[in-house]
């Protein structure tokens, strides 16, 4: 239709929306989504780091998650929840932190700007509810909270009447980077957590085994089963490599370096989850996977 749009390259990431209850994160959130609002878990009161939504445009693709962690206090929480809840927004690509313009900086507030603290990723300051606040105000409000975070951008919008959302959008998706379309423009329920575990277990191949094994690595979850009675989450998990020589270094001496991978996964996984998880990881080489549209379908990495 549009040649310019069309050679330009799709963008997909991950988008952590955090802030202090009442803000208004789950209005802006349907504000920005519309009428594709997907709720993705079926099970939301078992994950701990849902999907809340997926908007996906023309250009791209920005896949909300919620950190419920990062608003408990500490104590309520404990701390490996909490470092696990900041670990999210470590691996996301972009964080949304929304404020009230009218109470932007309450204790709540406060303890959310903490769990900023030496984080790299790009966080975008959403000043919500503008619609009922001045101004002069408004201004004052930017000035103090400007000095909280190196924030990348500070956005003041409303998502009750709209003011500003496209802006909001085109800032967000700047941050992204290119990559596919995850899920389908009308996806409505599946088991994100399929692709969340898939993604954990790759992190962890990438960072063990450095430059040894290339991004070529896929993870497939060939299983997901929840015991409810016994609180297990079960997955049976397959690293496809395309080398007989990446499978050796994955797999390691007798074993070394897969149990490691899954120990970590299995690990951050529990956190995520707040199940016990049982994983059993295999490795197999199939060659040239990224050439079979059978194997990228499987994947969910559908044509944009
Ligand atoms: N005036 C005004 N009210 C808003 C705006 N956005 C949200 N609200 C109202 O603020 C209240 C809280 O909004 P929610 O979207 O439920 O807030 P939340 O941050 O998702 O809250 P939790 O789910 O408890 O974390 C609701 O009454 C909304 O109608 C806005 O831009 N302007």
């Amino acid at each position: 239709m549009n040649e310019t749009r069309s050679e330009q390259a799709f963008r997909s990431g991950f988008a952590a929306l955090i802030g202090r209850p009442n803000v208004g994160k789950s209005t802006l959130l349907n504000a920005l989504i519309g009428q594709k609002v997907a709720i993705m878990s079926s099970r939301p009161q078992t994950t701990r780091n849902r999907i809340r939504g997926v908007l996906t445009t023309e250009a791209a693709q920005v896949i909300f998650i919620d950190t419920p962690g990062i608003h408990e206090p500490r104590h309520r929480l404990g701390k490996y929840m909490v470092e696990a809840a900041v670990s999210t927004l470590r691996e996301v690509d972009v964080v949304l932190l929304v404020v009230d313009a009218e109470r932007p900086a309450t204790r709540e507030d406060h303890l959310v700007f903490e769990r900023l603290a030496g984080l790299r990723t790009p966080v975008l300051l959403v000043i919500n509810k503008v619609d009922l606040v001045p101004k002069p105000q408004l201004l004052e409000v930017i000035d103090r909270l400007r000095t909280v975070h190196p924030f990348r951008h500070i956005i003041p919008v409303s998502a009750k009447d709209g003011t500003q959302l496209d802006t909001l959008k085109r800032l967000l998706v700047a941050e992204l980077p290119e990559g596919p379309k995850y899920y389908p423009d009308d996806m409505v329920t599946d088991h994100p957590e399929r692709f969340i575990i898939a993604e954990y277990i790759r992190e962890k191949v990438l960072h063990l085994t450095r430059e040894e094994v290339p991004h070529s690595v896929m993870v497939d979850i060939e299983q997901l089963e929840r015991r409810e009675d016994s609180n297990v989450l079960y997955v049976h998990a397959v690293i496809y490599t395309e080398r007989e020589s990446q499978k050796a270094i994955l797999i390691g001496k007798r074993g070394a370096m897969l149990k490691q991978i899954g120990q970590l996964a299995r690990q951050e996984l529990e956190a995520l989850f707040g199940t016990r998880v049982y994983l059993e990881l295999w490795v197999k080489v199939k060659k040239d996977w990224r050439n079979q549209p059978g194997m990228l379908h499987r994947w969910g990495f559908d044509e944009p």
